[in-house]
């Protein structure tokens, strides 16, 4: 994309991307996957930034209502644009992404229309998909309870059959059997997906998923016996108070007995439960593939609290010469290059490894589908572990952006307060990060024991199987330049998972019982549980580089991101790699060595390399991050839209500020 198409005039930039020494296109290829990604995400972002209706530059300025509208006119439009455009799915996507708003769709898009998919019969999908694919209907998911949401099992809603009318009766029958949560449920949706205790022949059967009108197709009012609202306010100006996340109660309302998801169990008309062949934990699916896709979101949001913090650095100079020469531009301070430049590195590696997960996914979705379940729990412990570690990393690296860019980063108009208000609750909807951490440990103390019955892993967790090795290896560094060597680095990174892995096993057989033992050394095995993902990002980045990548010195850069990667984990988690016995305390300074020396080959590709996520100023919405580095300009700018601004004696005065300072003249000339 041409710089003016950016918006920009004069590049204040141009110096720092003179200094790139790769070729940023090659990069935006290897970024977004091919050059067919590139194009069509380039078509999307730039329709979406020329439309008027999508602007959001006074989006944290609304009343929460005027915010709700807001969304309601960009969703009605977004479908009507992609209808007239015939815009594909990946399309459609990227559009939704652009626009950059939470609401009701992607509840819709994302766990409605997948929960039909993956849980319901042929006949099922072909009734309610077809509504849904329309948009005749609008559905949300809707399984979290004001009393619980970790604990699915502990959810209170019944669905009783009634054989008499062939219907089962959906009923909160208490205060915390409320639903509470779902996006859309509030104020929009139609129709859900209602998790709920099935109960049939006296017998309470767990729960299962339900589909239910909400709401009027002709007026929009709730159907008899629901009641529903918004739960409130959320976090933050803007962000994610575009969404109308609901609370619902139901009061005995009946649904024939076939809007039952039936793929997994059926109810006969005699009120028989039959379970299917599939296992039951595909009633968890839809989650495993919202997981899959939260990881391509937290690589997204990171990259442009990135791109923003990198750009302003560049611009931002303090303090300089005492000979009064020029001041220093604020990225080169090593200290902000060693806060800043491993955020660079996390997120090229985690955009990578979503990519893999992302076929991982697809690869267990074709297995299940020829009746091949063996590959579940890996998938379920790869969705739930990466999105734990990326999304925790990401909400935390966006904080510290926020600091890296001083007070302005403080700014609603620097972008930052909003992108971390938005993406703070990844860390905690689809599962909890530390509630999904402990099921990764379940399942690697699973494989430990396997492994200790001669059972050889597969997968992700192939290495265990080189446990006498890895058990009592050192590392074979030496000098700083040791640490360049991707087989060195992934052998400590192996080591550390594997160890930490079996030093909580045989912790827990020393437990009175597994149960006690898991739940004492709970902390213990969620670092753990880090550890083995932290192994799966950097070998996927590792593996990558091995693929062919185009472009004048784009493999070189990435190399050195890798290298970032894993060495600034060594020095974060060196008490890790001290106590497992992985590394010395000289090697873990030959790795801080390195990657001192790899920031400072970064620094001239800082700038290129944040223009290689190809994002458009409307997409990253910072008078921090525009392409043209006119932040000055854009703040001041920016600062005169406040509604506060709009008259130059504030509301307010002739009631509560000039009776006070008459007041205390008054008082003063007494
Ligand atoms: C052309 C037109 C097209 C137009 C297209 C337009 C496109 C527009 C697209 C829009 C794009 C939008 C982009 C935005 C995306 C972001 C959207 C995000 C929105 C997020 C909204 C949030 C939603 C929610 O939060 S929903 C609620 C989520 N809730 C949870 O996650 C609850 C967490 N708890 C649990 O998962 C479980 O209860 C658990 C796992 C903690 C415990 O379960 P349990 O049953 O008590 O189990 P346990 O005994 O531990 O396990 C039993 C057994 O089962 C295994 N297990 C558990 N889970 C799974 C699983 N998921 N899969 C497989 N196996 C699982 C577990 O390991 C145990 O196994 P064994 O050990 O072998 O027994
Ligand atoms: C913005 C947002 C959107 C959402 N959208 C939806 C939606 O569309 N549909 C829907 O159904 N739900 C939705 N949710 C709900 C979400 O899925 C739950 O909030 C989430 O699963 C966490 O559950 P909880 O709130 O019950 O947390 P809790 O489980 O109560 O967590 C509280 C604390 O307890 C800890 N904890 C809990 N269990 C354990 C354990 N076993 N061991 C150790 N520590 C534990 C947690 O780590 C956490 O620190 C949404 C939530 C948010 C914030």
């Amino acid at each position: 994309m041409a710089a003016a198409d950016w918006g920009g005039k004069a590049d204040h930039l141009a110096g720092e991307r003179a200094t790139a020494q790769f070729d940023v296109d090659g990069m935006k290829v290897a970024w977004a996957g091919s050059r067919h990604a590139v194009e069509v995400a380039d078509r999307m972002a730039c329709l979406v930034a020329s439309d008027p209706v999508f602007r959001k530059d006074t989006r944290t300025m609304l009343s929460r209502k005027e915010l709700f509208k807001d969304t309601l006119k960009k969703a009605a439009h977004a479908w009507k644009r992609t209808v007239e455009l015939h815009l594909t799915e990946e399309e459609a996507n990227l559009l939704r992404l652009y626009i950059d708003q939470p609401g009701y769709v992607d509840l819709h898009w994302v766990m409605f229309v997948p929960a039909i998919k993956g849980q319901g019969t042929e006949e099922q999908q072909k009734k309610w998909l077809t509504m849904a694919y329309k948009f005749q209907i609008i559905g949300t998911y809707a399984q979290t309870e004001l009393g619980h949401g970790s604990n699915v099992q502990g959810l209170e809603t019944t669905a009783t059959f009634d054989p008499s009318t062939d219907e089962f009766i959906m009923h909160s029958p208490t205060l915390t059997s409320s639903k509470w949560w779902p996006g859309g449920l509030g104020k929009t949706s139609t129709h859900a997906v209602v998790y709920a205790r099935l109960i049939t022949e006296g017998k309470d059967y767990g729960i299962h998923g339900f589909i239910m009108q909400l709401r009027s197709l002709d007026d929009h009012s709730p159907l008899p016996g629901i009641t529903i609202g918004d739960i409130g306010g959320k976090f933050g100006s803007g962000a994610y108070n575009s969404m109308d996340n609901g609370v619902m109660r139901l009061d005995h309302v009946r649904i024939p007995r076939d809007q039952m998801l039936m793929r997994l169990a059926q109810v006969t008309r005699e009120g028989k439960y039959v379970h299917s062949d599939v296992p039951k934990q595909l009633l968890y699916g839809t989650m495993v593939y919202v997981r899959q896709t939260i990881v391509a979101d937290a690589s997204r949001a990171l990259s442009r609290a990135v791109c923003i913090a990198v750009r302003y650095g560049a611009i931002r100079k303090q303090f300089g010469s005492k000979a009064g020469g020029p001041e220093t531009q604020v990225l080169n301070y090593k200290t902000q290059q060693s806060r800043l430049f491993p955020f660079l590195a996390s997120a090229y590696a985690f955009r990578f490894v979503g990519q893999w997960l992302k076929w991982l996914y697809t690869d267990v979705t074709q297995k299940l589908e020829s009746k091949d379940f063996s590959t579940l729990p890996e998938a379920h412990a790869c969705t739930a572990g990466l999105k734990s570690v990326t999304t925790s990393a990401t909400a935390d690296a966006i904080e510290e952006c926020q600091k890296l860019c001083g007070g302005h980063g403080y700014l609603n108009s620097s972008g930052l307060p909003e992108l971390f208000a938005v993406n703070l609750p990844a860390c905690t909807y689809e599962g909890d990060n530390v509630v999904l951490l402990l099921q990764v440990a379940r399942f690697l103390m699973k494989t430990v024991s396997q492994v200790a019955s001669g059972k050889q892993p597969v997968g992700t967790t192939a290495y265990m199987g080189n446990i006498q090795h890895l058990m009592q290896c050192k590392s074979v560094v030496n000098t700083v330049e040791d640490w360049l060597n991707p087989a060195a680095i992934k052998e400590v990174f192996e080591a550390r998972a594997l160890r930490m892995a079996v030093n909580c096993a045989q912790n827990i057989s020393k437990a009175p019982s597994q149960e006690e033992g898991f739940s004492e050394l709970s902390p213990d095995l969620v670092e753990a549980a880090v550890a083995h993902v932290q192994l799966i990002i950097v070998t996927k980045f590792i593996e990558k580089l091995q693929e062919d990548i185009l472009g004048h010195g784009v493999k070189e850069q990435l190399q050195k991101l890798c290298g970032i990667y894993a060495l600034h984990l060594i020095h974060k988690h060196l008490g890790d790699f001290l106590s497992t016995g992985c590394v010395t305390a000289r090697q873990g300074s030959l790795a801080n060595e390195r990657l001192g020396k790899l920031y400072a080959q970064v620094r001239p590709n800082a700038v290129a390399l944040v223009d290689a996520f190809d994002y458009t100023d409307h997409y990253l919405g910072s008078a921090l991050g525009r392409y043209d580095g006119d932040v000055y300009s854009a703040l001041y700018k920016e600062a005169w839209k406040d509604p506060l601004n709009e008259t130059v004696v504030p509301d307010g005065y002739q009631e509560h500020l000039r009776p006070l300072l008459k007041q205390q003249l008054k008082l003063s000339r007494l």
